[in-house]
């Protein structure tokens, strides 16, 4: 049975959470003698002089400050977690598709079972995005983790992760997604056994939710279904490893305590879980197919308004009514990249086989692409009545900047040689005497 656990309701609240009653000052951030002896250390998730709106940072209040850990050394083992930027050997203008990734053969735990699949941007710059598979089949117990250069957005695709971070802990399983923030150090359990699924890491500016415009002031994901954990902590000591990726490097660091010994916290920088099966999904109720921008669940803005670093765009269960329209998604050449996973079912536009869920696809900037061909026919022909598309649950990680692919992507038996096959068999129905 899954354990419940608690947490706070809300995207980008200042919340205060204590796993020991006063454990949090009483007005204000570093008294000399803070509650229970714990020490306050902040943790800055944007700059100091950030504006306001944007400002995210955190005040933790832990039985011992981060700074007491051994140095750090390069770490062996993570050789398939790569950043940005890329070299050029793999670069391809070619549509790109992948069988879902085999299950790890010797015991792995979430980092260690990490690969990358694509990367935009510069790790070191705060630009761009990785996109990652991971599949596990162990707890992390004596390790630890944080990552410096960027956010994770963890998408779960098969079994549940529990997430014991510093802040407190979180259960994600397949149709929710968590989000660890850059520098917040964190542990995963697998107490279901074996878990898959997929990582988008985000080097730019934060995810915050897309703006409505005409929509209103409801819909999409609303901010109250955005769960943060509430303050736990653990006092354990032993021998431990704090590893850190920085700068696209693995480092290692012993430690003797266990890292998430922060009693109470309060702020605004959190991690967070949302269940996409509470996505208010707005579409068409006349005619034609909208941009799927219109199902954006997070976006990270690039600094050019309008315009994504990475979108995380869905495909959730959904009534098509569109009339005199063909329903699947038109074809099209996007500056924009995507990259498309499948969480359960079928996707409307690859029905049959090939987009598997764990697989994933790749359309980067202006590769044609749109439904298979049988598709095609079948969309071009059919009684158009309402439909409903009920067991489906695809996303999209979708980047303003061209995604370089990595070595393992186009070297592993999953690629698909003859993914643009689907498109092929494709006849034109072009009749001049037909207007
Ligand atoms: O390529 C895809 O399948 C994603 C997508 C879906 C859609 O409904 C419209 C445009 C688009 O890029
Ligand atoms: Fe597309």
């Amino acid at each position: 049975m899954t354990q419940d656990y608690q947490y706070i309701q809300g995207f980008g609240n200042h919340i205060s959470t204590e796993a020991l009653p006063g454990a949090l000052p009483y007005g204000k951030n570093s008294p000399q003698k803070p509650p229970y002896g714990l020490i306050p250390e902040l943790l800055s998730g944007t700059a100091f002089t950030a504006r306001r709106h944007e400002n995210l940072r955190t005040w933790l209040y832990r039985i011992r400050p981060s700074v007491l850990q051994g140095a750090f050394a390069p770490a062996t083992g993570f050789e398939a977690i790569q950043s940005a930027p890329l070299g050029d050997d793999h670069i391809t203008p070619q549509q790109l598709r992948w069988d879902p990734m085999p299950k790890p053969s010797g015991s792995t735990h979430l980092i260690q079972g990490m690969v990358t699949v694509a990367a935009n941007g510069d790790a070191a710059m705060r630009a761009g995005s990785a996109i990652h598979l991971y599949s596990a089949n162990e707890s992390m117990k004596d390790e630890y983790f944080y990552n410096s250069d960027g956010d994770l957005l963890i998408v779960p695709q098969s079994g549940e992760l529990l997430l014991k971070t510093e802040f407190g802990t979180m259960s994600v399983e397949p149709t929710e997604i968590a989000m660890i923030p850059r520098g917040v150090k964190f542990q995963a359990e697998l107490p279901k056994g074996d878990a898959c699924g997929y990582m988008l890491e985000i080097y730019g500016n934060h995810m915050i939710l897309p703006d409505l415009g005409p929509i209103g002031s409801n819909g999409l994901a609303n901010p109250r279904d955005f769960q943060s954990p509430v303050a736990a902590y653990e006092e354990r000591s032993g021998d431990f490893q704090l590893l850190c990726k920085y700068g696209g490097k693995f480092f290692t660091a012993a430690i003797s305590h266990s890292p998430l010994d922060v009693v109470a916290w309060h702020g605004n920088y959190a991690p967070y879980k949302y269940d996409l099966k509470l996505f208010n999904t707005i579409n068409t109720v006349s005619y034609d197919h909208p941009d799927p921008s219109i199902f954006t669940v997070l976006t990270s803005p690039s600094e050019h308004p309008g315009c994504a670093n990475v979108d995380f765009v869905i495909f959730p269960p959904r009534w098509m009514v569109a009339e005199d329209t063909f329903r699947p998604p038109y074809y099209h050449r996007n500056v924009m990249s995507e990259y498309m996973g499948l969480i359960h079912g079928a996707y409307d536009a690859k029905p049959d086989g090939g987009f598997e869920p764990g697989g994933g696809s790749l359309h980067s900037c202006m590769a044609a692409h749109g439904p298979e061909a049988k598709v095609f026919d079948r969309a071009s022909d059919v009684e158009l009545k309402p439909e409903y598309q009920g067991n489906t649950l695809a996303f999209m990680f979708e980047s303003s900047y061209i995604y370089k692919t990595t070595a393992f992507a186009m070297d592993t038996p999953t690629l698909q040689e003859d993914y643009h096959q689907c498109w092929q068999g494709l006849k034109p129905r072009f009749d001049p005497k037909k207007p």
